[in-house]
C-alpha cells in the first residue's frame, strides 16, 4: 500500500531481522518487535523476522550455517536490501555474514545510531551522535579501512548533516578529537545553566522512562513546551527545561530527554552522557511508564538498569504509569523502585493534579532531609560513610524505624534523624 504514496519520496529499505534467543537472554521476540519499530523510525520496512535459538551467540558468524542459509532464501524471496541483526556485531561477525548472505548487514547499534543521526536538532545533539558513530566506526574497522566502503546507501551510513562518512582510521581519530573539543565546548554552557539553577531554589525534577513511554506529551501538557512528541523512538534527543506553577505558587523546573531503550549502545551512552545525565542534578525523577505496552516489565527493568549504568544516586521517584486510557487490566499497577505511584493519561490530563501532589510531596520530604542532613568535606570520611550508608539501611530498619541513608557523592543522606542516638552513628 504504501508504494504509490511514497511514489517521489526516498525508497524505503527492505530489511530483514535477526536475533539470538540464549539462556540469558530469553526477550529476543520483544527486543525484534521493538527493533522493527526502530527500522519503522529509520525509514524501513520489515520483511521478515528470524530468531535462531542458540547456546550463545555464533562467535564468527553470531547465526549457525543452517540459519545463514533461511535468511539467505528470505532475502531471496523478498528481494531485501538489507539484513539486521539484534546484538553488536564483532568486525569478524560482519564480515562473514555479509560474505554468505551477499547484501548489506548492519547491527541494532548502528540502527540506533542512525535513528540519532537523522533525529538530532542542536548542535550538542549532533556532535554527541557524531562522536557516538566515529567510536562505533573506529572500534569497528577492519584493515584500516571503515566497513561503511561497503555499505553502499542507506541505513548506518548517515551521519548528522551531510559529513562524509567513509574515512580511514587516521582521519576518524582526528575528526574524534575535534569533535571531543568542540562537545566539551558546548557543555560548558550546559554547566553554566546548571550552576545557575543551583542558586535559584526552584527543584528540579527529570522526567526519564523508556523511549515512547510519553515523557514529552506529558511535559507539553504540563508547560506547553512544544517539544515533538510522536508515535515513534527517539523522537527527542536533546533536554528540554521548563517551568511550572502549581495553583499554591509553588515551583517545579521539568527536564524532559532522551528515552531509554535496551541494549543501548555502548558508545551512544558514553557520547549522550551528559544528556543521559540530566537525572543526576535534579531533585526527583519522575519515571514515565507506558502501562498499556505488554512489554511493561522489561521497560521499567530497562529504565532503572540504565539510571544503575548512570550513577544515578538515590534519588526520590515518582512513577506515573501512563496511558491509562488505554490499559484494560485491572490488576494494581506496582513498582517497588517508587516513593509513589499515580496513574495519568498525559494525552488526555487524568490523573495530572494526583501526579503533582505527589512530586511536591517527595520534594518536601527531600527538603526535610536536606535540613537534617550530615554533610562532609569532600575527602574527609566519604569511605567510612558510603559503607555506613548501606550499614544504617539496615540496622533501621531491624529497629523498626525505617530510615533510608544513601550516600550523594560526599554526602551522607539521613531520611529521619534516629531516635535517641546520643553518638553519630560511625563512632559507635
Ligand atoms: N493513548 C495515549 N497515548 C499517549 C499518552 N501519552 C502519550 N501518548 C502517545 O505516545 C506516543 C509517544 O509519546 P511521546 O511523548 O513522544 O513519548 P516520549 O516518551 O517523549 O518518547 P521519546 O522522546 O521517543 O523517548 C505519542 O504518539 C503520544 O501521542 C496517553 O496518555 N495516552
Ligand atoms: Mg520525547
Amino acid at each position: 500500500m504504501g508504494d504509490m504514496m511514497h511514489d517521489t519520496a526516498e525508497q524505503e529499505e527492505k530489511i530483514i531481522l535477526v536475533g539470538v534467543a540464549t539462556a540469558e537472554n530469553d526477550d529476543t521476540e520483544q527486543s525484534l518487535d521493538e527493533l522493527e519499530e526502530l527500522g519503522q523510525t529509520a525509514g524501513a520496512v520489515t520483511l521478515a523476522k528470524v530468531i535462531q535459538n542458540r547456546e550463545k551467540v555464533h562467535s564468527a558468524t553470531y547465526i549457525g550455517k543452517g540459519k545463514i542459509q533461511e535468511v539467505k532464501e528470505l532475502v531471496e524471496k523478498y528481494d531485501a536490501d538489507c539484513v539486521v541483526c539484534d546484538d553488536e556485531l564483532t568486525p569478524a561477525q560482519y564480515n562473514n555474514l555479509q560474505e554468505e548472505i551477499g547484501v548489506k548487514v548492519i547491527d541494532r547499534t548502528v540502527m540506533i545510531l542512525d535513528i540519532f543521526a537523522k533525529r538530532a536538532s542542536t548542535s550538542e545533539g549532533k556532535l554527541q551522535v557524531e562522536l557516538a558513530q566515529l567510536r562505533y566506526r573506529a572500534s569497528h574497522l577492519v584493515g584500516g579501512r571503515s566497513e561503511l566502503s561497503r555499505l553502499g546507501g542507506g541505513i548506518g551510513t548517515r551521519g548528522p548533516g551531510e559529513q562524509k562518512l567513509e574515512m580511514d582510521r587516521r582521519l576518524i581519530r582526528e575528526r574524534i578529537t575535534f569533535v571531543r573539543k568542540e562537545l566539551a565546548q558546548v557543555q560548558k554552557n550546559r554547566e553554566v545553566t546548571r550552576k545557575k539553577r543551583q542558586e535559584n531554589p526552584i527543584p528540579v525534577v527529570a522526567i526519564v522512562g523508556y523511549t515512547n513511554a510519553g515523557k514529552s506529551t506529558l511535559l507539553n501538557h504540563l508547560t506547553g513546551a512544544g517539544v515533538l512528541s510522536e508515535d515513534k523512538l527517539f523522537a527527542t534527543l536533546d533536554p528540554t527545561t521548563r517551568k511550572f506553577s502549581l495553583e499554591n505558587g509553588e515551583e517545579m523546573l521539568f527536564t524532559d530527554t532522551v528515552g531509554f531503550i535496551r541494549k543501548l549502545p555502548h558508545h551512544l551512552i558514553q557520547a549522550f552522557r551528559s544528556t543521559l545525565e540530566e537525572a543526576k542534578y535534579a531533585d526527583a525523577i519522575l519515571h514515565v511508564v507506558d502501562c498499556s505496552n505488554p512489554d511493561m516489565d522489561a521497560q521499567m527493568h530497562t529504565v532503572y538498569d540504565t539510571l544503575n549504568r548512570l550513577e544515578v544516586g538515590d534519588k526520590p521517584i515518582v512513577t506515573a504509569f501512563n496511558k491509562i486510557d488505554r490499559y484494560e487490566a485491572s490488576e494494581s499497577l506496582k513498582d517497588l523502585h517508587a516513593d509513589k505511584t499515580v496513574r495519568i493519561s498525559a494525552k488526555y490530563g487524568q490523573g495530572i493534579e494526583e501526579m503533582l501532589e505527589s512530586i511536591s510531596n517527595v520534594l518536601k520530604a527531600n527538603k526535610v532531609l536536606l535540613e537534617k542532613v550530615f554533610s562532609y568535606e569532600e575527602g574527609e570520611k566519604p569511605n567510612l560513610l558510603r559503607k555506613y550508608g548501606q550499614v544504617l539501611e539496615e540496622e533501621y530498619q531491624n529497629e523498626g524505624v525505617y530510615m533510608k541513608a544513601y550516600i550523594d557523592r560526599e554526602y551522607l543522606y539521613l531520611f529521619e534523624e534516629p531516635k535517641e542516638r546520643t553518638k553519630e552513628p560511625w563512632e559507635e
